[in-house]
């Protein structure tokens, strides 16, 4: 008889092997000893093997999916074609979130003078993806091709990078969005944290790396009271998770450049709006609401103070991207190894004039020529801080920076897209 401690660790793997085998035989026998428990196993056998045999189906036609969307000859030559320089010093360019509002309008600027494109965007639903489509429509005619892809998807990234030795990475694709941080959580660590390091280990793999300039935010400032909001300021109070993920962006792109030498400009965007914005966004979501005859709600700060912010004009945002990709400096890393010290910047990109809510609010009724149905409630704790304001000294230094659309203009040209856009251009006109 083995003992007790032999039977659990045997000396010998066979050991086990053997008396297993036996002892199955034996349960092998009972079982199988009637014929109608031998009929009731084979159904259970049959069932089982239709079963798997569906599951593999279901598994082959999902990957059929996901190779059909990208791959293939006629995708490598759109990609390739795409990413044509046509001007001479110019660069070849990935953009990410390609499809979205400060991406499209990007791209458009970068192809228009002669650099080479190609954008990423996985078209999700966190606003209306027709209006990606839209803009998807606008830059193929321009000969920008956008791959539908997700961040998450190394193997793209790793494709990508083997059919075009891009120079540089403009990486927008983002969960924007502050107070739907409560909402889903989730979906800004799937695209901010983990989509932002796939891309930066694709990156940091190419040979050669190219260099990365990506959109942070004015939302890092958080709870910061300092104004005007410099970049040397405190940014470790983030008031919604949006903002947090942001700012472990700037972290984690740190590491990026300490480690494997990857050039990096991080960009604080300061409420970006204008023609071919996100419906998200409360000067699109109040211009549809004041159009439609339905109420908007403006939030108001402790003591009854207005919200400001710092709002910038889309076609000054695209200046500041430009500009840095122009002066980003190169990545110095090559088979995944740093080779020397490369460039890590961070610039706040704003208007630095902020203006309050209830004055967005009459600058679109002039526009509109309506009147705005207000209902003004305390801010409710969801993320939104009270103001922002930029201080852009050292973009104008750096990049030659300058804004120069004020709100009341900004909103003119929105105005007459959405109009235009949505339809409404019989019979109604614009200031
Ligand atoms: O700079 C940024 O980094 C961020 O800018 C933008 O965030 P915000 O500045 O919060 O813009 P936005 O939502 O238009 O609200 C504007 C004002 O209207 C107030 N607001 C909003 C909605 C509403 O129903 N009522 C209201 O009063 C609201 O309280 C706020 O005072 C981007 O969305 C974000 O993705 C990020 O890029």
């Amino acid at each position: 008889m083995p003992s007790l401690e032999e039977e659990l660790f045997p000396s010998t793997p066979g050991k086990v092997k053997i008396e297993r085998a036996h002892a199955m035989n034996r349960q092998f026998n009972r079982c199988f000893s009637s014929t109608s428990t031998m009929f009731l196993w084979a159904l259970f056998l049959i069932a089982l093997t239709a079963t798997y045999l569906s599951f593999q189906s279901f598994v082959d036609s999902g990957s059929r999916y996901f190779a059909a969307s990208w791959g293939g000859i006629q995708w490598e030559k759109q990609v390739r074609s795409s990413s044509q320089i046509r001007r001479s010093g110019g660069m070849s360019v990935l953009v990410t979130g390609a499809a979205g509002f400060v991406g499209s309008h990007v791209s458009l600027a970068l192809k228009k003078r002669g650099d080479g494109v190609v954008g990423l965007d996985n078209f999700n639903n966190y606003y209306d993806p027709s209006l990606k489509k839209a803009r998807k429509g606008l830059l193929n005619s321009h000969g920008v091709f956008i791959v539908e892809g997700d961040l998450n998807d190394a193997r793209l990234l790793a494709k990508l990078f083997d059919v075009v030795a891009f120079t540089h990475v403009m990486h927008l694709a983002a969960q924007a969005g502050v107070r739907y941080a409560m909402e889903n959580p989730g979906s800004y660590v799937h695209s901010n944290i983990a989509g932002l390091v796939t891309l930066l280990e694709a990156c940091k793999s190419a040979n050669p790396q190219p260099s990365v300039v990506w959109a942070s935010s004015s939302s890092v400032y958080g709870l910061n009271d300092k104004v005007p909001f410099s970049e040397s300021d405190r940014t470790d109070q983030p008031a919604s998770l949006y903002a947090a993920t942001k700012k472990a962006g700037e972290e984690i792109t740190h590491t990026y450049n300490h480690i494997y030498g990857l050039s990096i400009t991080g960009l604080r965007f300061f409420t970006v709006y204008g023609p071919w914005g996100r419906p998200d966004m409360a000067y699109f979501s109040f211009t549809r609401n004041i159009l439609q005859g339905k109420p908007i709600t403006v939030y108001r700060g402790k003591d009854r103070v207005d919200l400001a912010r710092d709002f910038t004009y889309i076609d000054d945002i695209v200046k500041g991207c430009l500009s840095s990709l122009d002066t980003s400096g190169k990545s110095t890393g090559s088979s995944g190894k740093k080779r020397g010290m490369a460039p890590y910047r961070i610039f706040n990109l704003g208007n630095t004039s902020p203006v309050t809510v209830p004055t967005l609010v009459s600058i679109l009724e002039s526009h509109l020529k309506m009147k705005a149905k207000k209902k003004i409630i305390d801010m409710p704790g969801n993320g939104d801080v009270p103001f922002t304001h930029a201080n852009i000294s050292h973009a104008r230094t750096e990049l030659g920076y300058k804004p120069t659309t004020d709100l009341q203009t900004g909103l003119k040209k929105f105005v007459k897209w959405y109009l235009s856009y949505y339809g409404y251009n019989h019979g109604k006109s614009v200031n």
